[in-house]
């Protein structure tokens, strides 16, 4: 006999009110945040960084598979079967026969789609998850200001059909890289995918705006949005409310607060 309480799941991650739409999660996570902080603080470099960011890419990743992701009725014995015949989990479980790949974006660096790819592997059928990789630089004008990202090289496997395609990248600034990706996977490959999903530490106002622009289904996760050059009377206001007077980016297309170079800082590779 199944107990009611487990029948269904009404789960969707904590959010910050907005109005970006309905496509836009921006956490509402305490805990986050403060691992979020020191992530972006000039005291704070290599191996904490690291271990940080895979610690807040564990946290987004649940946030998405567990709001995002097909579920299904299991039935699963525990220990104590062999003395009480009541003795199962009946209920509700991510449904193992989703399909889905993770991207890594070779520009800040592919950790975090790793992480992403271990905790698939945990609770899909590992034969349907994938790893794909994108090696991506940005493009700069004279000024040194980001026009664009371009593609070096690629290892993609054949076919999105049917699957969630989630792009872990941690800095979404002006959106250049997320476009081009998402492009390439709605359009390039075997079948459509059933759902993409990027998934941020930070985004800007900026990178909302092209991005939906571009994708207006694409489901966009970050655990901050920074608009820190927006005027005192925006800042005031809920998120989106004056999104063409939002500011997060700064004349060189950094982020403000931001976390300054984070492939730099990740990879102790200066450019
Ligand atoms: O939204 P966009 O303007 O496309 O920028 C986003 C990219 O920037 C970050 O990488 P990082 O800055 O660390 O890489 P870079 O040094 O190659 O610019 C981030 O992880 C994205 O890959
Ligand atoms: O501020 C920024 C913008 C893009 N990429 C980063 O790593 N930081």
């Amino acid at each position: 006999m199944i107990d009611v309480a487990y029948a269904e799941s009404r789960f969707r991650a904590p959010e910050l009110a907005h109005q970006y739409g309905a496509g836009v999660h921006l956490l509402d996570d305490p805990l986050a945040w403060t691992l979020l902080a020191r992530v972006c603080s000039p005291e704070t470099s290599q191996p904490d960084v690291g271990r940080l960011v895979s610690m807040l890419y564990q946290i987004l990743a649940r946030a998405v598979l567990a709001a995002e992701f097909p579920r299904s009725r299991v039935d699963v014995p525990t220990r104590m079967i062999s003395s009480h015949p009541e003795a199962i989990y009946r209920g509700t479980a991510l449904s193992k026969s989703t399909k889905a790949v993770t991207v890594g974006i070779a520009r800040a660096g592919t950790m975090p789609s790793q992480v992403v790819y271990d905790l698939m592997n945990e609770v899909l059928d590992p034969a349907l998850v994938r790893q794909d990789h994108l090696f991506m630089s940005r493009q700069t004008d004279a000024q040194g200001a980001v026009t664009g990202a371009t593609w070096h090289d690629a290892k993609i496997g054949r076919d999105v059909e049917d699957r969630y395609v989630l792009f872990p990248d941690p800095m979404g600034a002006t959106g250049s890289s997320m476009v081009s990706a998402v492009s390439y996977y709605k359009t390039a490959l075997e079948g459509r995918p059933a759902r993409c999903i990027a998934m941020h530490l930070i985004v800007t106002p900026e990178y909302i705006q092209r991005v939906h622009e571009a994708h207006p289904d694409l489901g966009i996760y970050a655990l901050r949005l920074d608009r820190g050059l927006s005027p005192a009377r925006v800042l005031r206001t809920e998120p989106g409310t004056h999104h063409a007077e939002e500011r997060g980016l700064n004349e060189h297309h950094y982020i403000v607060p931001g976390a300054g170079g984070v492939g730099e800082i990740l990879n102790n590779a200066w450019l």
